[in-house]
């Protein structure tokens, strides 16, 4: 008994490309370290980015900050898998060892926007899972901004102002949660997570499990 659920629990998948996407002060962040604290089957790609750190985050854990000369040569050493301009500064996706660690089943969670999330999809259609949240009004996101107190007025009217067009993509996502209560918020995309882990195709230890199932 204990022998086969040990089996079960050991079946070789392929990770996946997990992507949250979101307009500004949705909550993309929040639910990312909520899901990168309770799981540690899944990573945090860190983008490099122009944007000058906020308070508190850290260089190499929130993101790289990198100088425009940096950024620069990072795109023609071929260093990224996507990057675009969002906000008046440049974010990219490095590609690390993105690739070889989803053939060992290392899952990989990106926040990025709408534009990164077209480019890796145009790459890697297979293993990428695509998720967009949505504040549950228009006013919560502008309190969002201001409550978060990370950036100032004109950044936040320059948020909001693109917050329309943010939300007009949310068709090209696998799946939309609007994230009114933060907890269920998180607890459904968990869920996405977890149903997206037992697809067939990623579960690539069925085919000989199966194979000795049936003798
Ligand atoms: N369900 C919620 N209810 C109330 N406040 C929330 C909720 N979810 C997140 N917040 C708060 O809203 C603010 C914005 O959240 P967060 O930074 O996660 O947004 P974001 O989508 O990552 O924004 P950005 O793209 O600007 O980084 C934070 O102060 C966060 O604590
Ligand atoms: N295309 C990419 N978008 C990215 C990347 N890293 C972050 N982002 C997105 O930028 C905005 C602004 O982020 P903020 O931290 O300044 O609030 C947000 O939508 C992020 O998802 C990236 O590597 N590529």
């Amino acid at each position: 008994m204990t022998e086969s659920v040990q089996h079960i629990d050991t079946l070789a998948r392929r990770g996946i490309m997990f992507i949250l996407s979101s307009p500004s002060g949705a909550g993309k962040t929040t639910i990312s370290r909520m899901l990168l604290a309770a799981d540690d089957q899944i990573k945090l790609s860190v983008s490099a980015t122009t944007r000058p750190p906020r308070p508190g985050e850290e260089d190499g854990v929130h993101y790289h900050f990198v100088d425009d000369a940096a950024f620069d040569r990072m795109i023609e050493e071929d260093d990224f898998y996507e990057w675009a301009h969002v906000f008046n500064y440049r974010y990219g996706t490095p590609k690390g060892h993105i690739r070889s660690g989803l053939k060992d089943g290392q899952d990989v969670l990106f926040d990025i926007d709408w534009q990164g999330t077209q480019q890796l999809f145009q790459k890697d259609q297979q293993d990428v899972v695509r998720v967009f949240i949505l504040p549950p009004s228009i006013a919560a996101l502008q309190r969002r901004l201001e409550n978060r107190a990370t950036d100032s007025g004109d950044v936040i009217e320059s948020r909001m102002d693109r917050a329309r067009s943010e939300i007009s993509h949310w068709d090209a996502y696998d799946y939309v949660v609007i994230n009114d209560d933060v907890d269920e918020c998180f607890a459904k995309v968990r869920d996405i997570l977890a149903a997206e882990r037992m697809k067939r195709q990623r579960q690539t230890g069925l085919i000989p499990f199966v194979r000795e199932l049936m003798g």
